[in-house]
This record gives C-alpha cells, structure tokens and sequence, in this order.
C-alpha cells in the first residue's frame, strides 16, 4: 500500500458506514461499569480449537463460532441497559433492536483479526472501555485493499452499517494494555 512521505495512507478517509463520537459516558461511569464487567464470567474465544486471546461473554443471541450454531441466551444484563439506550440512541435505532450485547476482553497483547461480523447480524455499535484502540478498515480494491484506520479513544462509541458493515472487513489492533468492549448488535432482517 502506498503512504505519504509521512507514512499516512493515502485513502485514509473513512468509509461510508462508519460513524464515530467520543466520550458517550463519564469516567465515573466508567469505572462503575468497568467494575460490573469484571464480573461477568467471560471465558476465551474459541474458533476451530484455536484459543483466541481475547475473552468474551455473548447475551441476548450468541453465535457459536465452534458449531456455527446461533441461539438465544441469557439477557442482557441490567448493568449495560443504560448504555445500550445510549447506543441505539447514538445509531438512530430502537433500544430493543439491539438484541445482542457481546462482552469482550482483550488482555495484553490480545487483539482481533480480519473479519466481517456474521450475517445474522446487521447493525453493529461498539463501545471501549480503560483503553484506547485502533480500528482498521479494508476493502479489497483489484489486486489491493483500500484502507482506513479509526482511533478509538476509552469511553467513545462507533457505528457500523452500509458499506462499512457488509463491503469493509474490520480489525482490531493488538494492544499492550487491558480494554473492554461491548457490542451491541442488531438482527439482520433475514435472521429475523
Ligand atoms: O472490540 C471491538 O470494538 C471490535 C470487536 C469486533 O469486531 C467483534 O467482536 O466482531
Ligand atoms: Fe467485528
């Protein structure tokens, strides 16, 4: 991929799709919800017997990506109602279209690889906790990818539909520091 001589990439402009905002809670709210999530039992991300580093607990629906298998589970718990309001809020969506809420934990060194989420899934807003993160973004241009990279600062939320959601493949950076992130989905229609 071709940068500027300040190693920027050239298409850095966000796809349409991805919309963004900071500090959608206060530290105070926070650190409460930091302290919640700490006890929500998340166990490790399985695909194939691999052993992802990152820990997750789904509610509300869960995909399992051992057995492709997805069904409802327990409900979203009362601690991340508050914020799911403000997600459907953020994405101009009904509170209860937002169906799932994954917990998801990335120790030190923990990140996310290329993927689109699963087609059962259509909306997808995701808010990070205790640290920072980069979201890439790509989309195979010919023989390239086009690419663009958000910074995802604690406490902000972001929104991915459209292009971004079903043409752009999305990964997480890996980082030295512990972050949370829950992601509330909606159902794609086809789900339904
Ligand atoms: O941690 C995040 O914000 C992204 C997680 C993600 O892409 C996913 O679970 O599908
Ligand atoms: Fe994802």
């Amino acid at each position: 991929m071709q940068g500027n001589l300040f190693g920027v990439p050239l298409c850095a402009t966000l796809p349409p799709g991805l919309a963004y905002a900071d500090e959608v809670m206060t530290a105070t709210e926070e650190a409460a919800l930091i302290a919640q999530l700490e006890g929500v039992a998340v166990i490790p991300f399985r695909f194939q017997g691999w052993l992802g580093k990152r820990q997750t607990a789904s509610f509300g629906w869960r995909y399992d990506f051992e057995d492709a298998s997805f069904a409802q589970t327990e409900p979203i718990p009362g601690c991340l109602l508050p914020l799911r309001e403000r997600a459907a809020d953020f994405a101009g969506l009904a509170t209860d279209a937002l169906v799932q809420a994954l917990v998801t934990r990335y120790d030190p060194g923990a990140g996310i690889g290329w993927h689109r989420d699963r087609p059962v899934f259509d909306h997808v807003v995701g808010i990070s906790l205790e640290a920072p993160a980069t979201l890439r973004l790509r989309r195979r241009a010919g023989t390239k990818f086009e690419r663009a990279a958000l910074p995802l600062a604690r406490r902000s939320i972001y929104h991915l539909h459209g292009a971004a959601r079903h043409e752009w493949e999305h990964s997480i950076v890996a980082m030295d520091r512990r972050r949370w992130s829950v992601t509330f989905r909606s159902l794609s229609p086809t789900a339904r």
